[in-house]
């Protein structure tokens, strides 16, 4: 678990896990599947329902993937989605050559160079290719991207908070590479037909695309509409950006330079991660001031939601990283990673519900939520563990909150995604009060567990929790509301078997990225077709 804050953990179990025995049963209709070992080795995926259409050069351009940098969600997305695609289209990647990137044991081959730009520093394109195939570009330029901390800043908490200076030339530098590279103009032996992008830090790129005078299509995936990418507005001339571009119908956002207004002006089509939140973020509650540009995208039929999915390395059955794997039905190998975790965050033994929060400790998240509704939790008869990390003040709340409550409360302040598995795998149910959610991740995981979701019903989590069949939802972000729902699941915990069929109907939960494959591949059909009509139109 690394140097950090431990807190009711007893750190000499980590290697010392009791009753390590992996045993894969096939008894989940998961349609095709492949046995992995786990984390990073993911295997090659297959696709069904693929329509029949015909296959593209993608370049999925992205801040981080799990394979090298993950702080979140995008994370995962980034590694599972276009490993999902391949099945069906030549997709590659663009990431920044971080630290991380740049120290594993993978082969990098310089295949291409970029010129300075503005301010925009000068710098090359390296290939690696995974050991499943996938071909990763990383974006060589070690004064913007190999440093000591995380790929957004060296704060906790992610995208936006603590972020490094000059974030507005590390990710325009980014965005600028995707455009060369789809234009041709890095001298690659490649060159996509598409571009897919990945929220605020690609946000550029189809604006580049279009300064550039180039019909290649852009798909704009936002994946949380928080974090923006707001600069001050004397930042354009450094970055690039003609003036004339700055204004209401271009990149202005109440004064300032927006990356996030960028992509969603210039790209050829916007998406988010679940269709409720698609919906959400043309209301003034959720859109962040750029609702009604997002409504007005709607009505063009160029604003929809494609839910995320989960990979197969999140089974129960063969997931290396559990102290037992466990299929539906195997409630002593679930019970024994709840022993593990308990022992792990020097909880008592207990025949009570074990309750879990596997997040950013932000405040979109609810956290403050949880740590009210704990002293109840605890009362009624149930435990609690904690790990993440983000706002300081809230990890000091979490660390208080363990110290007042020994034996029942545990928090690890930290990111450790070993952990995190064993916490899906052992907990009775996860709590998930977020006030926004695009989609999220750990309900998904924790259904494929056997942990229920106990969640407010939000985007992704309304689309993807069935109310009282694989999980709880409530209605408004109060603790009385959210009580309501714990009230719930203690009195669902107490009747056994009724408790055991919502673990099976959430276990068998189909969240799978195959599912997408079909979806995106007609997104990208319409909107290639469209640009070869602009781009004939136009000459
Ligand atoms: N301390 C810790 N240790 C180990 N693992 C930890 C951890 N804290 C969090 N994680 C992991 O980080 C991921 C979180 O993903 P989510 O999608 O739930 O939320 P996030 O807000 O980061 O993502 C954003 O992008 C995704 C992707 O589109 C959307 O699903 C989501 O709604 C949006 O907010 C999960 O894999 C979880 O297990």
């Amino acid at each position: 678990m690394g140097n950090v804050a431990l807190k009711g953990i007893d750190s000499e179990t980590k290697n010392d896990r009791p009753g390590r025995s992996i045993v894969a049963t096939d008894d989940l209709p998961l349609g095709v599947y492949h046995g992995t070992k786990g984390g990073r080795d993911r295997g090659k995926p297959f696709g069904f329902g693929t329509p029949n259409l015909p296959s593209q050069r993608i370049l999925f351009v992205t801040a981080e993937i799990a394979d090298f940098v993950k702080v979140g969600g995008l994370g995962d997305v980034s590694s599972a989605l276009p490993r999902a695609l391949a099945a069906h289209h030549d997709i590659r990647i663009l990431l920044p050559a971080y630290r991380e990137v740049i120290a594993s044991s993978q082969e990098i081959r310089r295949v291409g160079r970029l010129p300075a730009y503005a301010e925009l520093p000068a710098c090359e394109v390296g290939e690696m290719t995974c050991a499943d195939g996938l071909v990763i570009y990383v974006l060589l330029c070690p004064e913007l991207y190999e440093r000591e901390g995380g790929p957004y800043g060296t704060g906790p908490g992610g995208y936006g908070s603590s972020g490094w200076d000059d974030n507005d030339i590390r990710f325009a530098r980014l965005s600028l590479a995707a455009a060369e590279i789809a234009a041709g103009h890095a001298g690659l032996d490649w060159q996509p037909q598409l571009l897919h992008l990945n929220d605020w830090t690609c946000g550029l790129a189809p604006a580049y695309l279009q300064w550039q005078g180039s019909h290649v299509p852009s798909v704009f995936t936002i994946h949380n509409l928080a974090y923006q990418g707001l600069y001050d507005a004397s930042r354009c001339a450094a970055l690039g950006i003609p003036d004339d571009a700055f204004q209401i119908e271009g990149l202005e956002y109440y004064g300032k330079l927006s990356f996030m207004k960028a992509g969603i002006v210039y790209a050829s089509h916007v998406t988010t991660v679940s269709a409720t939140y698609a919906q959400e973020i043309t209301t003034p509650e959720f859109g962040c001031g750029l609702h009604g540009l997002l409504r007005c995208k709607a009505e063009q039929g160029r604003l929809s939601g494609i839910p995320n999915g989960i990979d197969d390395s999140w089974d129960p059955r063969t997931d290396a990283h559990l102290v037992q794997a466990f299929s539906a039905n195997d409630w002593r190998g679930k019970r024994a990673n709840a022993e593990y975790v308990r022992h792990r965050f020097g909880l008592a033994p207990s025949a009570g519900p074990l309750f879990a929060m596997v997040s950013r400790m932000v405040h979109q998240k609810g956290v403050d939520l949880v740590i009210e509704a704990a002293p109840s939790i605890v009362q009624a008869g149930g435990q609690l563990v904690f790990i993440g990390s983000g706002e300081r003040r809230v990890e000091a709340q979490l660390d208080r909150l363990a110290e007042r409550y020994p034996g029942a409360v545990g928090a690890y302040i930290g990111f450790d995604e070993d952990e995190a598995r064993c916490i899906y795998a052992g907990s009775d149910f996860l709590l998930m009060p977020s006030r926004f959610e695009p989609c999220g991740l750990s309900q998904m995981y924790a259904q494929r567990f056997g942990s229920l979701p106990i969640a407010h019903r939000t985007g992704g989590l309304a689309d993807t929790i069935e109310d009282g069949v694989t999980g709880f939802l409530f209605d408004k972000v109060t603790l009385a509301s959210f009580m309501q729902a714990i009230q719930q699941a203690f009195s669902v915990y107490h009747s056994t078997e009724l408790f055991y069929a919502m673990r099976r109907a959430a276990m068998t939960g189909r969240y799978h990225w195959r599912q997408s494959i079909a979806p995106y591949t007609q997104l990208y059909q319409r909107i290639s077709e469209e640009a070869g009509v602009e781009a004939r139109t136009t000459g």
